[in-house]
């Protein structure tokens, strides 16, 4: 059997062949986790002026140099107005964001001064020169880079985008993927009660994890449906959807039987770039491109990505092959997930030649728990761990050891 290729040199095959396909505006509404594909550069600062943390007094720090002094109060400044130049010897009342009138230097909180029957305010503690006030531009300065090119959109990214006053950004245009399950076993769930599900055949659960990850990673997805186990049909389906698809993904039918038809459908109208990986799971990995004519590459081409069946293998080619290429056919460049280094606190002795990635999760003391059945078809084990060990090969773990963890948050 041919050498299998290695995790690292599939990634960069495939991340070199993920070209940005265009580009959108949308509004903050929608951008969550879209990929930026401009920087974003404030054309204010913020806040904007010197502002109060505090609902109090804005006073002069040097007209308080001990506790007991009482001052009259010569203005009032709510949160949206504007105060005027603060006279020596008075105080301004002043609310929480509300613009730090000239000449105050200091804002004491109310809770630290009377009110007298006269009027006056007495203050019980002495402010320290900037106490309570919030700089102009501490925040963002006026000019600043404050999200990159290619920085995925998150919930906090998009309040400080609306901070600056943006209304919709410009993002990478969503990759349209036909999503295909393969497998004459496969049955969709609601289609039969599961009391009578014929026998030999399983539900499938691939297309609805598949459908979740990429509607989460910002594409457009059609769902092909089921292919069932036949070629002509497999060909036929596939030349479909490359005529307006960016990506041809699939489930299934990738290994070696002869009813593993998706390879060889590719192959006839179009070509095979990868085919087994070095990991486990997921060896029988496959990606390749399809002409859209169905003859040869002059009216372009759609990416194919054939994932193995079993559940897991699917899974977890998923998440370390597939979703650093479509977010890199979004814009986004840095599509490592960033792995921590945790304690094991289980035993695997099984010596694998292919790279492991195995399902584990964090303990309550600091460590790892490994799931016990690491069986490619367990799906089970994706629910109950909370991230992936990635295991170098022909390497045992003991108790104590250090592992090198990848979170299931940063492959998301
Ligand atoms: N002789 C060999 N046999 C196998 C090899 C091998 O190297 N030599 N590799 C094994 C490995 S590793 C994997 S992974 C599987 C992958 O095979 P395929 O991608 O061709 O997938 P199938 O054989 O069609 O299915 C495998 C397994 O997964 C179930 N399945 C398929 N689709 C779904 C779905 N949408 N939802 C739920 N479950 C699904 C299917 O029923 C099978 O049980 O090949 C090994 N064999
Ligand atoms: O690669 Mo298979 O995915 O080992 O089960």
């Amino acid at each position: 059997m041919a050498a299998m290729t290695t995790l690292d040199d599939a990634l960069s095959h495939v991340l070199a062949q993920a070209q940005l396909l265009g580009v959108e505006n949308v509004d903050l509404f929608n951008a969550d986790g879209r990929v930026l594909v401009q920087d974003c550069i404030s054309a204010l600062q913020v806040p904007p002026q010197d502002n109060s943390a505090m609902d109090g007094y804005a006073v002069r720090a040097a007209d308080i140099t001990a506790t007991g002094v009482a001052l009259p109060v010569s203005q009032r400044i709510p949160a949206g107005h504007v105060g005027t130049q603060l006279q020596p010897g008075t105080v301004a009342r002043i609310f929480t964001g509300a613009p730090v009138p000239p000449g105050a230097d200091a804002v004491l909180m109310q809770e630290d001064t009377t009110v007298l029957e006269d009027g006056r305010v007495q203050f019980n503690a002495v402010p320290k020169l900037g106490q309570n006030i919030r700089r102009a531009g501490e925040d963002i300065a006026l000019h600043s880079t404050v999200l990159a090119q290619g920085t995925r959109l998150t919930p906090a990214a998009i309040g400080l985008a609306a901070s600056i006053g943006m209304a919709a950004l410009p993002v990478g245009r969503k990759p349209r993927v036909a999503l295909f399950s393969t497998g004459d076993e496969l049955v969709i769930p609601g289609t039969v009660a599961p009391q009578d599900m014929p026998p030999g055949h399983i539900f499938n659960s691939n297309r609805y994890f598949l459908r979740a990850l990429l509607q989460r990673l910002g594409c457009e997805v059609v769902d092909g449906g089921i292919l069932p186990d036949n070629r002509a049909q497999t060909v036929a389906a596939i030349h479909r959807v490359a005529q307006d698809c960016d990506l041809v993904l699939s489930s299934a039918g990738v290994s070696v039987g002869e009813e593993d038809h998706v390879k060889p459908a590719v192959e006839q109208q179009g070509e095979l770039n990868l085919w087994m990986i070095s990991m486990k799971p997921g060896k029988p990995f496959a990606y390749g491109k399809v002409w859209r004519n169905g003859k040869d590459m002059s009216a372009g081409v759609a990416h194919f990505m054939g994932l193995p069946g079993n559940p897991v293998s699917s899974f977890i080619t998923f998440l370390l092959l597939v979703r650093p290429f479509v977010l890199r056919l979004q814009g986004m460049q840095d599509v490592a997930p960033k792995a921590i280094e945790v304690t094991a606190q289980f035993e695997w002795l099984k010596k694998e030649k292919r790279r492991e990635f195995l399902r584990a999760r964090h303990t309550g003391n600091g460590g790892l728990a490994l799931f016990g059945n690491q069986g490619s078809g367990v799906l089970t084990s994706t629910v109950w761990g909370d991230g992936l060990i990635d295991n170098p090969p022909l390497t045992p773990i003991q108790p104590g050891d250090t592992v090198r963890f990848i979170p299931f948050t940063e492959l998301m």
